[in-house]
């Protein structure tokens, strides 16, 4: 499984999740936006389409990328999430990792990639990068509901229609 983080070195370094993954084995850092398969996946909050199962075929034939760039420093017109791929924002989902705790859709490079596994139904590898963390773990546990219902849904129309009565409710 190709799991890709671009690396912006915008971050705390002890506190990035992503060169904590990358140490561990479990992803590849590139620095060059060139790096990115090019029919990968992308999670970019700013997305106009959801990640939904229906990605499932398309991550594992060519992987998923994430876009490791500080929060503070993220804007919309940056040139990273211009980047030509195919670019999936990730449904409301509520942040475990200590810097946004409780916060919806700001999550960690980690929790991004771990709640990707889960929606398209490959829990093994969810649990097994949120077990690099001690929060990790709280993070599934804390989104449980609502990842169960996306990993149920059909298309991305579905998804957010989930996060919308989520919302409403
Ligand atoms: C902005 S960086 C922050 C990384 C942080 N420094 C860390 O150590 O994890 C988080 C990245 O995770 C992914 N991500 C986080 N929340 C997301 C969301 N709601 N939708 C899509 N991607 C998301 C994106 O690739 C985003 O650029």
């Amino acid at each position: 499984m190709r799991i890709i983080v671009y690396h912006a070195e915008e971050c705390d370094r002890k506190k990035c999740t992503s060169l904590k993954l990358a140490r561990m084995g479990k992803i590849k850092i590139v620095t060059s936006p060139k790096r990115i398969p090019r029919g990968s996946i992308v999670l970019n909050p700013f997305a106009e389409k959801a990640l939904s199962p229906s990605d499932k075929d398309r991550i594992l034939k060519w992987g998923v990328t994430a876009l490791d760039c500080s929060w503070k420093e993220v804007k919309k017109s940056s040139p990273i999430f211009a980047v030509k791929r195919y670019h999936r924002a990730l449904p409301y989902l509520v942040a475990a990792n200590p810097t946004n705790y409780g916060k919806p859709f700001i999550l960690s490079t980690a929790e991004a990639l771990a709640a990707t596994f889960y929606i398209i139904g490959l829990k093994d590898i969810a649990v097994n990068i949120m077990s690099s963390f001690k929060w990790g773990p709280h993070f599934l546990d804390l989104n449980r509901e609502l990842l169960e219902a996306y990993s149920k849904a059909k298309n991305s129309r579905e998804v957010v229609k989930i996060q919308e009565e989520f919302i409403r409710r």
